[in-house]
């Protein structure tokens, strides 16, 4: 069974269900919500007769479809080549002859025949299949690098630049990073505050290029919100860092806002996926802690009584029902369990395929090796421990301090603001929220260089007083 993920049953029924569907309608691939090994890959494709596409696959084919700028492109064609990379199989064709791919084609690449060695040849010759391949990945790989490298320097540059000249007044531009699951409305949000066109689309991943958009808040202070990268539950590791240029932006951001999607069934499940990339990717805890929560689309909720804001007591969490939007994602529900210890499959399976190169699930050795380690990822690979994080509430007369915990709407907390991105609900209140976030830090600094020193007053001297 760990040959192909499936039991022999349900690869059967699979297999049935194709060929009756395949007369139908024509099919062009399947795809397995779950992650596979490159053998079970492999061998459901034989099974099936069609190409196997996981989950990870399919990611990484949105984002390559959605990649604009030159820097996503890179990154896209990084996180395939690394994929691809885990996929080295080699199978049994026919003829009893091992090979690649389906029919087991440009096997021998040199004259000298397959297994001859041909180390030391520049021109490769003597090279198998599985060493031009794992050549080309190398040299393509070595070459992405560098020119994610220049991006990220670029980006260094940029955002050096940003913080030197300022704002009008000279203050340093503070820049906010939206963060959030896949479809909760970020880019739609960025937009109608910043009052300008986001790519926004009712699909996974719309974005995956950042946008930079300035934005007045109602104390006149400019800032600038960046609009990122959608998240997903069980994003693999190997996406995230393949989108490490990126994501940086969220790291450096002075101030986050977390866009959830109010009507997703799973919310809970969202939030917890979100802060774990945001861990993963090194926010600082202190960070975490003054991000703001912003439950958007909260239209679409069934408590939504026009304003904007939920008649709290009456309706707990959003349902199946109202949630149309939401209900084309790859929800965490649809999981099956998954194995991803090749080594074991081959050993097990033996009979179909063997594994050559097994990357699966792991590239950051690819990324944190040698000399590349200091240029490309920081990647402590630790977790937040989100679910149970409590963010205090010390004073209580501080309105977007939030508890998370029980309340009212059962399991889920409490949102500092609730927005409509598309009826304009809940707008002004994010913007004010984020006025009052991003000031207190310049009056606490300038309160304690204006305060005059006194000596400390110890418990003697004011006991002394009172008597
Ligand atoms: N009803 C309703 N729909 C919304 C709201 N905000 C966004 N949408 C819709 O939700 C869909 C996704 O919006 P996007 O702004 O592209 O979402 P995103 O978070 O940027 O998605 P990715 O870029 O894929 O991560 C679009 O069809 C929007 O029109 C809202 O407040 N209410
Ligand atoms: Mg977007």
């Amino acid at each position: 069974m760990t040959d192909t993920f499936f039991g022999r049953g349900t690869v059967d029924t699979v297999k049935c269900h194709v060929n009756s569907l395949d007369t139908q309608e024509g099919i062009d691939a399947i795809f397995v919500n779950a992650i596979l090994t490159g053998i079970q890959q492999r061998n459901l494709e034989q099974a099936w007769g069609k190409p196997v596409l996981d989950r990870v696959g399919l990611i990484i084919e949105i984002f390559n479809a959605h990649a604009q700028t030159k820097e996503a492109k890179l990154q896209a064609e990084f996180a395939a080549l690394m994929y691809k990379k885990s996929r080295l199989v080699r199978v049994r064709g026919p003829g009893g002859r091992y090979g690649f791919g389906v029919g087991g084609e440009a096997e021998v690449v040199s004259a000298r025949g397959r297994g001859s060695g041909g180390r030391g040849f520049i021109s490769g010759a003597g090279e198998t299949e599985l060493q031009l391949q794992r050549r080309r990945i190398l040299e393509r790989k070595n070459q992405l690098l560098s020119e994610i490298k220049e991006v990220r320097r670029t980006r260094e540059l940029q955002r050096a630049a940003r913080k030197r000249h300022g704002g009008s007044d000279g203050q340093e531009i503070p820049t906010v990073a939206v963060v959030g699951y896949t479809n909760a409305g970020k880019s739609t949000l960025v937009s109608a505050v910043s009052e300008s066109f986001l790519y926004c689309n009712d699909r996974l991943f719309a974005t995956v290029d950042p946008k930079l958009r300035s934005v007045i808040l109602p104390s006149g202070r400019k800032v600038l919100l960046s609009d990122t990268v959608g998240f997903i539950s069980e994003l693999p590791i190997q996406l995230v860092e393949a989108f490490h240029a990126t994501l940086e932006e969220v790291v450096e951001a002075d101030l986050l806002v977390h866009v959830l999607d109010s009507s997703a069934p799973n919310l809970n499940e969202q939030r917890e996926a979100v802060l774990q990339v945001l861990g993963q990717i090194g926010v600082s805890e202190q960070k975490l802690q003054n991000m703001i929560e912003v439950w958007n689309k909260i239209d679409l909720r069934e408590d939504f009584v026009g304003d904007g804001y939920c008649n709290e007591d009456e309706v707990p969490s959003g349902s199946e029902e109202n949630n149309d939007v939401a209900s084309n994602k790859l929800c965490e529900e649809d999981l099956l369990d998954y194995d991803d210890n090749e080594d074991e499959d081959f050993e097990q399976s033996g009979k179909l395929g063997e594994v050559i190169d097994d990357q699966q699930g792991n590239y950051s050795d690819e990324l944190v090796s040698g000399d590349e380690q200091d240029s490309w990822i920081d990647y402590n690979g630790s977790l937040v421990g989100c679910g149970s994080a409590e963010v205090q509430q010390n004073d209580p007369s501080n309105k977007w301090e939030v508890v998370r915990s029980e309340n009212q709407f059962g399991s889920e907390s409490a949102p500092h603001v609730k927005t409509s991105a598309l009826t304009g609900v809940g707008l002004q209140e994010l913007l004010e929220l984020l006025d009052e976030k991003l000031k207190p830090q310049k009056t606490i600094e300038k309160d304690i260089f204006d305060r005059k020193w006194r000596p400390p007053r110890t418990e003697d001297t004011r006991i002394a007083v009172e008597q």
